[in-house]
């Protein structure tokens, strides 16, 4: 007899993506796709094509050709406020938070935007928008606690260390439950414990909380410490896909590094 053990569908699957800026072909013929709860890096030199290939999933790009399909669907050209509603979450090479509003702020706002309390709800205060309301409180707090910044709850965001925006950034995201998580460079700027403290948290949001994780990423420390399989780009092109083993020994891969220095 033999052994039938079903591999579960890919959350993410992308085909033959491109994305075009007038004569530069910044995307060309991506494809990978991403199993429900795995961490999945792309790397790359500078230029490589990275970020656009985000830009793409979550909404931001209109992609010049292809396919991008989230459980099954397609998402490709759907507005990023579209995708974000089904689940597609990501932060930025530049952190983006509300700078002059409060961490605690921060986390109620994200909720806001996805709540769909009616409008008379609010105006007349009702029981059970007061409940909602708490609920976010409580909800927000929580997540000020996983992140360790719950002593930092009434600060000014912009006030914030760097690394702890970057974590309140990455809690903003997954306050609204999402299903992927989309990571640019988390681990820009940060210090030596503030990355090892940045892979401790990535596993513990895939492992408690069942996020699948896209990341971009430059440190291969990181990169490799937490990623089940990564795709390698160059000038716009995938040039291998495959375990970090796999990857790290890649002739073409040291090549695209090597020839970068
Ligand atoms: N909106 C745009 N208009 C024109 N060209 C763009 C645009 N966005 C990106 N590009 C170009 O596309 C190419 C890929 O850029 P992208 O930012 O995706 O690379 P990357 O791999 O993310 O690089 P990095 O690691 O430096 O962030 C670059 O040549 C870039 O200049």
């Amino acid at each position: 007899m033999t052994s039938t053990t079903a591999t579960p569908p890919p959350l993410l699957q992308v085909q033959d993506l491109c994305m075009r800026f007038g004569g530069l072909l910044a995307v060309d013929r991506v494809a990978f796709d991403v199993a429900p709860k795995e961490v999945f890096a792309i790397i790359g030199p500078n230029g490589a094509g990275k970020t656009t290939v985000f830009n793409c999933i979550s909404g931001f790009y209109q992609p010049s050709a292809g396919q991008i399909q989230l459980a099954g669907s397609s998402i490709a050209g759907h507005s990023s406020h579209q995708v974000a509603n089904q689940g597609v979450v990501r932060t930025f090479q530049n952190v983006r938070l509300f700078k002059a509003m409060t961490a605690l702020e921060n986390l109620l706002v994200a909720q806001h935007r996805q709540s769909n309390a009616p409008l008379l709800a609010g105006i007349f205060n009702t029981a059970s928008y007061r409940k909602s309301e708490a609920e976010k409180i409580e909800r927000a707090l929580k997540w000020l606690d996983v992140m360790g910044l719950r002593e930092f709850a009434n600060r000014e965001a912009g006030n914030l260390a760097y690394g702890h925006q970057r974590r309140l950034e990455i809690a903003r995201c997954m306050i609204t439950g999402p299903r992927l998580l989309m990571l640019d460079e988390p681990a820009a700027g940060l210090n030596p414990q503030e990355k090892k403290d940045l892979q401790q948290l990535i596993d513990q949001l895939r492992r408690d909380w069942g996020v699948t994780v896209l990341l971009i990423e430059h440190d291969m420390g990181l990169v490799m410490g937490v990623s089940e399989r990564i795709l390698v780009m160059e000038y716009g092109k995938p040039i291998a896909l495959g375990v970090p083993e796999a990857i790290r020994n890649d002739e073409r891969v040291i090549k695209a590094y090597l020839g970068e220095a």
